[in-house]
């Protein structure tokens, strides 16, 4: 099997991804936008991201800081933002997520500099 190889920093980024992903509670992040059902989604939208691309990112070792972590997440909000309108669920789901999200990449900021 593929070992994902679980260095200390890699762990510490993985839990805070499932910190972040427990938070969408209606599950509108888990997975890509489906461009079948959504399909001007890419007019708006240049680069999709999404908690499942994530955790591939992550396992990728595309990740190095809670930084990278943190501008894909940031993307992600964005994109809701952008492409749905203020009166919707996933707007309103998107900015309550990017208020409790940014609290607990604060606080895994300052965990990853007292680590070291
Ligand atoms: C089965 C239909 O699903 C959707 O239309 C849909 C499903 C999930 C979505 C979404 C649309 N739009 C979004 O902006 C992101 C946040 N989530």
């Amino acid at each position: 099997t593929l070992e994902l190889q679980l260095t200390p920093a890699l762990v510490f980024l993985h839990s805070t991804l499932e910190q972040l992903q427990e938070k969408d509670t209606d599950h509108i992040f888990t997975t890509p936008v489906d461009l079948k059902e959504v399909p001007d989604y890419l007019e708006f939208v240049s680069e999709p991201m999404d908690f499942s691309t994530m955790r591939d990112k992550l396992e990728a070792h595309k990740y190095s800081s809670v930084a990278d972590l943190e501008s894909d997440f940031n993307l992600m909000i964005s994109n809701c933002l952008r492409y749905n309108s203020n009166d919707t669920v996933f707007h309103k789901a998107a900015m309550q997520l990017r208020e409790v999200g940014g609290a607990i990449l604060r606080h895994a900021q300052l965990q990853a500099l007292s680590i070291g």
